[in-house]
């Protein structure tokens, strides 16, 4: 992939984010959900926007499912391109972090390296690892789309957590049991971001 040109310049404007996240009355973060398919990422994440939205605060949900349908249409699922999604999903947050808003994406991101690709692209404190840990067993046996089924038929390769790889965050800024129910699980999200001061109480 090309680098960026040395004879592009960073160019400052004068409306600056603090100004922006003043004017929302909240701070711009990513909330950065991770699981395994069927985990409850999309999910847990709409219900905490919904929530969040009724309350005022100026939301995006960043989906996997609907971002590989423009942004990310050319890729596939080996490690390079998963590699690439993410990346610009980080990018594409980061941007949204700039615009003052509540961003949360809802990607497997099975790498830890990637993931801390996005939080090392981020201030600190921006970046809020949410691992929605739901047991293989309990996604397999959810298994909406029927994909599961059809990786373990061998009609779907790299599919994640059959053969192809997922590292669970080792230090997640919040670490979620995905079998309890949606309510609990997005209230506790909701508490997160009131004690860090990124929602007013
Ligand atoms: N091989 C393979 N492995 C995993 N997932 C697959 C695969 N093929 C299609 N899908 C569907 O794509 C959704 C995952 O896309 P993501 O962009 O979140 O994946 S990644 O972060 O780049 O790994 C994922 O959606 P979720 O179930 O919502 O996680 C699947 O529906
Ligand atoms: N906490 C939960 N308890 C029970 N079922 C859930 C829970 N979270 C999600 N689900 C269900 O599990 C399935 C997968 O959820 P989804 O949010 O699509 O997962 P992901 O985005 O991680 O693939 C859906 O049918 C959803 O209704």
């Amino acid at each position: 992939m090309a680098q960026h040109d040395e004879n592009v310049v960073w160019h400052d404007h004068p409306v600056t984010r603090e100004e922006r996240e003043q004017q929302h009355g909240h701070q711009g973060v990513v909330l950065w959900f991770t699981g395994l398919s069927g985990s409850g990422k999309s999910t847990v994440a709409g219900a905490l926007e919904q929530a969040l939205h009724r309350a005022g605060v100026n939301t995006y949900l960043l989906d996997g499912d609907n971002v590989r349908h423009g942004l990310c249409r050319d890729l596939g699922f080996s490690d390079d391109d998963r590699k690439e999604n993410i990346r610009r999903v980080g990018e594409v947050a980061k941007l949204m972090v700039d615009a003052g808003l509540v961003v949360l994406t809802a990607f497997i991101s099975p790498h830890r390296a990637e993931r801390n690709m996005v939080r090392d692209l981020l201030a600190e404190g921006q970046f809020i690892e949410v691992f929605v840990d739901t047991p293989l067993a309990v996604c397999e046996a959810r298994d909406p789309k029927g994909l599961y089924k059809k990786a373990r038929a061998g009609e779907l390769r790299n599919f994640t957590g059959i053969d192809s790889v997922y590292e669970a965050p080792d230090a997640p800024e919040i670490h979620l049991d995905g079998e309890q129910l949606v309510t609990k699980l997005a209230g506790q999200l909701l508490d997160l971001l009131r004690h860090r001061d990124i929602i007013r109480s």
